[in-house]
């Protein structure tokens, strides 16, 4: 792991309100500035729709000062059942106290490389004056093969340096279209936190937060130069840990 970034790893029977948890203290942290938060999909959309809005209504993290956007997304319309965004806003958003989020979501419609650049120019737009846009927290998820965002293992994306987006079209994981942070967003970041839930994931993982590898999958390249780094996981996605975990707590 990088020097200088505080990782801990939590397991709990269900990581849904643990999570939940961390967002609203992040947004309650963020006191009466912008709290800019970056959701992934896949499994993520369920457990913060089911969890974070009870978790809000608990307490001082108002979402009308959060500007929230999507860590990646997939090429299809907003009305598609596999877009990210579209599952965001038809689910989780109405579920929120009002007035919501400012939402900065990937326009629809355009081809790959178009929809990264207009996504990006939308970025800057929302972070002025930061060459990298600095979230205060980013919730991520990881493949089984060890990607995360659609940065997947051994592909050409993870040397990206520049690019803040960066377009896809050959992802192993459906729909082959999409765009996604590069690392620099993701390792700019204040905090990030991954949930892993499942055995499937449980070697995985172990390779993440155990291995050494020369060649890192892409979740184990997100390590946020100055932030913290937390991973909520259950108890079947921990099970080949060897390290010390924190048990029935988040940090
Ligand atoms: O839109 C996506 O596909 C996600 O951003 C992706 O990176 C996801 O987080 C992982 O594939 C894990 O997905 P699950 O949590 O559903 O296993």
């Amino acid at each position: 792991m990088a020097p200088g970034v505080a990782r801990s790893v939590s397991v709990l029977p269900e990581p849904g309100p643990a999570l939940a948890r961390f967002v609203a203290q992040r947004a309650a942290a963020a006191g009466g500035g912008r709290f800019a938060l970056g959701l992934s999909g896949g499994s993520l959309v369920e457990l913060l729709t089911r969890h974070l809005p009870p978790a809000i209504a608990a307490g001082p993290a108002a979402p009308a000062r959060w500007l929230l956007a999507f860590c990646d997304e997939r090429l299809v319309p907003p009305e598609h059942p596999e877009s990210t965004a579209g599952a965001y806003q038809a689910r989780l958003l109405p579920r929120l106290p009002g007035p919501g989020p400012r939402v900065l979501a990937p326009s629809p419609g355009l081809a790959p490389a178009a929809a990264a650049a207009d996504y990006a120019a939308k970025l800057r737009q929302a972070f002025p004056g930061e060459d990298v846009p600095v979230f205060d927290l980013l919730v991520l998820g990881v493949g089984p093969d060890g990607h995360t965002c659609s940065l997947f293992p051994g592909h050409p994306l993870l040397q990206e340096k520049e690019t803040i987006v960066a377009a896809i079209t050959d992802s192993p994981k459906p729909p082959p279209e999409r765009i996604t942070f590069t690392l620099p967003v993701l390792n700019a970041a204040r905090a990030v936190v991954f949930v892993a839930s499942g055995e499937g994931k449980a070697a995985v993982v172990k390779r993440i937060l155990e291995g050494d590898e020369e060649n890192p999958l892409p979740a184990a390249r997100v390590q946020p130069h100055s932030g913290q780094l937390c991973w909520i996981l259950d108890e079947a996605a921990a099970k080949e840990l060897t390290i010390p975990v924190e048990k029935h707590s988040i940090p």
